[in-house]
């Protein structure tokens, strides 16, 4: 990808090259293990996901990244050294969760603050702009929205023209509209060739603004790889139908099936094969409100992580795997 800018200052740019690189890395709290034997490269210019519901292990992996937190086991590499020494030349930009405002400063105040604390930074209109805020730059920050003031932590993260640009869950804030600018100017900086990390519990927002998900699940990565690699992968179809309080016990064993899950009285099997599959179930009689359908996004998320149950775990004990479009 080719790097253009607009800004003031000599940006450096990253033609190529790795971005991010954790090694093994293990994190645990107490007995909570956080984040357990991560490997994880991501190359300079790409905009990754990490996608996985609550306590997946996305905000430990990004304290880490970011230098926040040290690994217990393993090493995270940014551009080849240490996350602090990226951080300390300015070549990374963070938007965490949580982040106080300041007050008494305007917005315009605190992000050329910011800015002026970076050895290229982005010239401060211009990210006020980026960030949707040229209304609010004479604004106080801290008599903001939520959603707003979460503008301002993206400006912030944005001002010193980061080559790698960390957000963890940046629109958890957003009302729909937000969101929609929010995402507008992320891959507007990303087309710039900038490497864009982020955290989201949203499925859509994954598939729809990165290159690459890495779905995590009990700090581990389950899947990596393009929305519809992920789809293929833990995908397939889903063959549904009414149970009617027909036993599921012989469900598990038909044809081409590789996940059973009960919703009510409703069974959906996941199938590599659904001829097959419908035709086993038509000699069982089990046919009353048949479908069959390709696997949404959503279904391989519930196949991957182990938040559906399924009662044949479809890839229980399979090393995640690695596959691109
Ligand atoms: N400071 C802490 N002390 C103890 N346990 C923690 C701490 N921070 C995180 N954990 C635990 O570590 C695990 C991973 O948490 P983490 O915050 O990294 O997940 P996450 O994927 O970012 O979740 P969320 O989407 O809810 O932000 C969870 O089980 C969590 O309860």
């Amino acid at each position: 990808m080719t790097a253009t800018t607009g800004t003031t200052g000599a940006p450096p740019t990253t033609a190529g090259g790795t971005a991010v690189e954790f090694s093994g890395v293990t994190r645990s709290y107490g007995a909570v293990r956080a984040v357990d034997g991560l490997a994880l490269t991501i190359a300079a210019g790409e905009t990754v996901a990490l996608l996985g519901r609550n306590g997946a292990g996305k905000s430990t992996t990004l304290s880490m990244l970011l230098g926040l937190l040290p690994p217990d086991e393993g090493t995270v590499a940014l551009f080849g050294g240490t996350p602090e020494a990226a951080v300390r030349a300015g070549r990374v930009g963070a938007m965490l969760q949580d982040g106080k405002a300041v007050p008494r400063v305007t917005v315009r105040e605190l992000v050329a603050f910011v800015a002026a604390c970076y050895p290229h930074p982005m010239d401060v209109s211009e990210t006020l702009e980026l960030a949707g805020l040229g209304e609010f730059a004479g604004r106080r920050v801290d008599r903001l929205s939520g959603g707003q003031a979460q503008r301002v932590r993206f400006a912030v993260a944005l001002a010193g023209n980061p080559e790698l640009l960390v957000l963890d869950e940046p629109t958890a804030a957003l009302d729909v509209e937000a969101r929609r600018a929010f995402w507008r100017s992320m891959r507007a900086y990303a087309r710039r060739g900038h490497t864009i990390v982020f955290s989201t519990h949203y499925l859509e927002e994954a598939d729809e603004h990165a290159d690459r998900i890495v779905v995590m699940d009990g700090g581990r990565v389950v899947a990596d790889g393009s929305g519809a690699a992920i789809k293929r992968r833990a995908g397939g179809t889903v063959v549904s139908f009414d149970l009617a309080g027909a036993p599921t016990g012989p469900l598990p064993g038909l044809p081409g099936v590789s996940a059973v899950e009960v919703r009510g009285d409703r069974a959906l099997l996941r199938t590599a094969d659904s001829d097959a599959t419908v035709v086993a179930l038509a000699g069982l009689g089990l046919v009353r409100g048949l479908q069959v359908s390709p696997a949404s996004l959503e279904d391989a998320f519930l196949t991957l992580t182990s938040a559906a149950a399924p009662l044949a775990p479809a890839a229980a004990g399979t090393p995640a795997t690695k596959e691109h479009a």
